[in-house]
């Protein structure tokens, strides 16, 4: 296969189960090489399963996976995919100019700067175990050890949840320069949504295994619309807006807030605009959001 033309991560029909749960059922995705994908979805809808998946980590049930045109848990994906998972898996026992060693002599594409460069953003003396660092300054050796390694596919589960809001700033400025100047593809799922959309350029959203929304993320946010208006005099919804496809809505006094799939026509006497990304992924996010798979805009492979 063409190297060019390979997606970075590509599933089809890719599910896994675990006893009688599917973890992640049906999944359709094509990432473009390049791409800052947002992984987003509530807990347990199979984040991890699907960065598990994409490692190798885990085989799957059903369909299958590629990662830069190989197949995941290969010795040349692994290569050229690094994974930080949730629980940071480090050596506790090691020091952290240890850990650094440790992936230098295990990795022919180690590059120790691009792994300073991350130590660089916290006061980590070199000789302190790893053990005894707060998972703040795990998660920055397990990301220095993750990049250290030049990854081309970097997939990050919850990278940002251990972080005072100035390192996440400063994590999330090194994984775009990553991205920008070697076109690392970065996949990391996150709740923190509101930092998350500052750097993603495409996203995925999980709900209960399912992939709900997928795409490039300016699209998916033009192809939705956030409405505010008044309710009818029963203090209800007004019926020209529940015969539009509102995925959500919220009633304040005589005031609702809507978020609808597609335009809403131009006579209505409401206040319409582009929802940000935060608020298209809140609103699906909803537990009575009316998202499906099949009335998503655009689900994975179609969108890219
Ligand atoms: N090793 C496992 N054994 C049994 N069930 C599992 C296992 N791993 C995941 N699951 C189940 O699969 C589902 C998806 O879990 P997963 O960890 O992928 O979700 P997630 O979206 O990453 O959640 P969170 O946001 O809480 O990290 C959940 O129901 C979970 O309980």
């Amino acid at each position: 296969m063409n190297e060019t033309n390979c997606a970075a991560l590509r599933t089809d029909a890719l599910g896994r189960a675990f006893g009688r749960t599917w973890a992640l059922r049906a999944c359709d995705l094509e990432i473009p090489a390049g791409s800052v994908v947002l992984l987003a979805g509530p807990n347990g809808a199979g984040k991890s399963t699907l960065l598990h998946l994409a490692a190798g980590l885990l085989t799957p049930t059903t369909g299958h996976a590629q990662v830069l045109g190989r197949t995941p848990g290969t010795r040349d994906a692994r290569a050229r995919t690094a994974l930080v998972a949730q629980d940071k898996p480090l050596h506790p026992g090691l020091t952290v100019a240890e850990q650094l060693r440790a992936g230098r002599e295990l990795n022919s594409r180690w590059d120790q700067n691009a792994a300073l460069a991350v130590l660089r953003t916290a006061d980590i003396p070199p000789g302190t175990r790893v053990g005894r660092l707060s998972p703040g300054l795990r998660t920055r050796v397990a990301l220095a050890t993750a990049l250290g390694r030049r990854p081309d596919l970097l997939l990050l589960d919850e990278p940002l949840a251990d972080l005072d809001p100035p390192a996440r700033h400063q994590v999330l400025g090194l994984l775009m320069a990553d991205n920008a100047e070697r076109g690392t593809t970065i996949v990391f799922s996150s709740h923190i949504l509101h930092e998350a959309e500052q750097i993603c350029d495409q996203v995925v959203l999980l709900r209960q295994g399912r992939v709900r929304l997928a795409g490039p993320a300016q699209p998916l946010c033009t192809a939705h619309t956030a409405v505010t208006g008044r309710t009818d005099r029963a203090g209800h919804l007004p019926a020209a807006l529940t015969a539009l496809p509102v995925v959500e809505s919220s009633i304040t006094g005589r005031q609702f807030t809507a978020l609808v799939r597609g335009p809403v026509p131009p006579e209505e006497p409401w206040l319409t605009r582009v929802p940000s990304l935060e608020e298209l992924l809140l609103a699906h996010l909803h537990p009575t959001a009316t998202t499906d798979s099949a009335a998503a805009p655009a689900t994975g492979r179609d969108a890219a």
